[in-house]
């Protein structure tokens, strides 16, 4: 809204402002005097200049576009139509990214060279940090829609400017940038915040269906003619009814908040069951279905899947034969992997592939460091597929001492051996009969014990310690290894004939430093603490911290990230719902506050925030490696970082990291700390 407030109250409010530290109530909005105070606290000066890190390098730019290349094709062509709209009212509309660096920018060129005076161009920053109060820093510090109008800015120097910004969310509600139009304060109208919030939700909608393609997706509307249009509702399901993604729109007509997102139920919010839903779409796939919301009120509803990813009868451009795909299996086929999908593509690569052989004999072995999710991605592979009713049985090979590990896989008759149960055992193998073996830390399992395993999956049977006969044995096979296991074949650690035949196919997940969905993931860790620990739905993490946490390079991976979560969600007072330094434990803290070497770029393929860490702390006592320097090398930064938070404890040092005292010995031992 374009401000009411006379330019003598602005400028009363200022003074005090100045004089005082704070605005008197009532003077200016609440959102302005927040903001105003937040620039003041930053050490800017109204007459002054902008910080002097406001401006990023082009190797920090490209970084950033590299790592946003989804927000920008969708905003190019909204800005295009945007820009003309204003093409002749003297302005510039702008992308930021989620910390406030300009990353596109269309202008008018009568009024371009004024906007490059005051640095609206690209790779400069208008974090409110950098600039006062502006509307795409402080629209990224309110998470909401801001104009700020002339005098409104801190700094005089950019008081000629108008401008209304609108912030960008992704399908699980995490910022991803700022839309804005800028111009000169003169041509200013209040119908330009509308504008440009409405060109914000028609980015959003295009990433949602883009991000959710795998997912059944809901548009929803109070009138049947509005589905389609920027004001409808959208809804992300996964294949067994869960609700995975949303805009704005759709949250609010169901209710639901962005934690709720992937931990509620649709026939918990709707009246209907999905299978409903779906076969009405296979009989009318244009025509809205109208649905009840528990309190009566009336939504009309119409599916939209996606050919590749529901082939068959119910995707309405599916040219399939139905006998291809049978209506049935659609409606109940679960897709537990889409639900842990938070859109890295490496990850979403490797669940493609390993969906492509669920309910077929082939054993599929599960790559990737320690903590990154292959015991749940092992999970969710098993609940996708046709055994999802019969057991998963997980076994951690490195974790059963030697003597016992027979025993414990391949059961024994009563009495078999000293200390062995009265009734005997049927061992893992057995249990898992029917349904899956998820074999952990395979490249752990004794040379001996491999021959064993190796018959059994041959001969499909399985002979008990102390039997005399075979017992058949039906499971799924998939396995886990921190290790390369090809490598420990060669140095005869591991047989060939059995890595050949535990490897139907290999999928390899990515460390977290190297995904691209770092806030998704946060946000996915703190829907699920908040029904853990009973907390309000809705805790976030403060934007700073976020994008150090983002740059830190977690040698442990998406358990030591939960576990940071945990503590700091554990640490929230009444009431608060915004994790922020004070809810770190110490020697998280010091991890975290280890700057990056100023310009340092990270390794080839790591995830980074470029200049996310703009007030640096004291220097670090253990630095973290510079430019050009390998993943390895920050990981075992970080485990230095570590060891020396905790004293040389190596268990402090393990639980700090989120990996066991086994794996980190193991680390140490590969690459000694000095
Ligand atoms: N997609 C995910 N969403 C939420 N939490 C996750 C996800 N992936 C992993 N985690 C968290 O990370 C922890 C470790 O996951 P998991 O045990 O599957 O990893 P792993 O790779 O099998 O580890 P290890 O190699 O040490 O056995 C889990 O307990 C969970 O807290």
């Amino acid at each position: 809204m374009r401000p009411t407030h006379p330019l003598v109250a602005l400028r009363q409010a200022r003074q005090h402002l100045l004089e005082f530290g704070h605005c008197p109530s009532g003077m200016v909005q609440e959102r302005l005097a927040r903001s105003w105070t937040r620039s003041l606290a930053a050490g800017l000066v109204p007459g002054g200049q902008p910080r002097a890190t406001d401006h990023y390098s082009s190797t920090a730019l490209r970084q950033v576009l590299d790592h946003n290349p989804e927000l920008l094709a969708h905003s190019r062509p909204v800005m295009q139509y945007l820009f003309e709209q204003v093409r002749h009212s003297q302005s510039v509309v702008v992308l930021a990214d989620r910390r406030g660096m300009l990353m596109h920018t269309l202008g008018d060129p009568h009024f371009v060279d004024k906007a490059e005076r005051v640095a609206l161009t690209s790779g400069a920053s208008w974090h409110e940090e950098h600039r006062g109060t502006n509307a795409i820093g402080t629209a990224l510090a309110e998470c909401s829609a801001v104009q700020i109008h002339g005098g409104e800015h801190f700094l005089e120097r950019n008081s000629f400017l108008t401008c209304a910004a609108s912030p960008i969310l992704s399908a699980t509600g995490a910022l991803l940038g700022i839309l804005d139009i800028s111009g000169d304060y003169r041509n200013g109208h209040a119908h330009t915040l509308g504008l440009v919030s409405t060109a914000a939700r028609m980015i959003e909608n295009r990433l949602l269906a883009d991000t959710c393609q795998r997912h059944i997706r809901l548009h929803l509307h109070t009138e049947p003619e509005g589905i389609g249009s920027v004001a409808e509702g959208i809804v992300a399901v996964s294949g067994d009814g869960w609700i995975v993604g949303a805009n704005r729109v759709g949250l609010a007509q169901l209710g639901l908040h962005t934690g709720d997102l992937g931990a509620v139920r649709l026939e918990r919010v709707l009246e209907v069951r999905l299978d409903d839903l779906l076969s009405h779409h296979r009989r009318r796939p244009q025509q809205p279905q109208a649905l009840r919301l528990p309190g009566g009120a009336l939504l009309w509803a119409q599916l939209q899947l996606d050919a590749s990813a529901w082939p068959g009868p119910a995707a309405p451009t599916a040219a399939r034969p139905a006998r291809t795909q049978p209506t049935a299996a659609l409606s109940t086929a679960p897709d537990a992997l889409a639900q842990l999908d938070t859109g890295d593509a490496r990850w979403r690569a490797a669940a493609d592939k390993a969906r492509r052989v669920v309910g077929k004999p082939i054993a599929v072995l599960i790559q990737g460091e320690s903590g990154v999710g292959k015991e749940l991605f092992a999970r969710a592979l098993h609940a996708s597929g046709p055994r999802r009713d019969a057991p998963f049985v997980a076994i951690n090979c490195g974790a059963i001492p030697e003597n016992l590990i027979e025993a414990e896989l391949f059961g024994y008759v009563a009495g078999a051996f000293t200390g062995a149960r009265k009734e005997g055992s049927p061992g893992y193998l057995r249990q898992a009969h029917g349904g899956t073996l998820f074999l952990d830390e395979i490249g752990d399992m004794p040379l001996a014990l491999q021959m064993r395993l190796l018959r059994v999956l041959q001969e499909r049977s399985v002979t008990p310690v102390g039997a005399a006969k075979a017992v058949p044995v039906d499971f799924a096979l998939v396995c886990a290894t921190h290790c390369q296991l090809l490598q420990a074949t060669e140095q005869g650690r591991f047989r060939q004939d059995l890595y050949y035949r535990i490897n139907g196919l290999t999928v390899q997940l990515p460390a977290l430093r190297e995904r691209s969905d770092f806030t998704a993931l946060v946000q996915r860790l703190l829907a699920q603490l908040a029904t853990e620990q009973d907390l309000p739905a809705g805790v976030w993490v403060a934007p700073d911290l976020l994008a150090r946490l983002a740059a830190y390079p977690w040698p442990g991976n998406l358990r030591q990230l939960a576990s940071v979560l945990r503590t700091a969600c554990a640490l929230l007072a009444d009431g608060q719902n915004t994790l922020d330094w004070e809810h770190l434990s110490d020697d998280v803290l010091h991890a975290l506050q280890t700057p990056a070497a100023p310009g340092a770029a990270p390794a080839r393929g790591a995830r980074t925030v470029p200049g996310a860490w703009p007030n640096t702390e004291p220097p670090p006592a253990v630095a973290l490696p510079s430019s050009g320097q390998s993943l390895q090398a920050l990981s075992h930064a970080a485990i230095a970082q570590a060891l020396q938070a905790a004293c040389g404890n190596v268990s402090q040092a393990a639980r700090q990291l989120g990996i066991s005292r086994q794996t980190l010995y193991r680390k140490l031992a590969l690459n000694p700390v000095g």
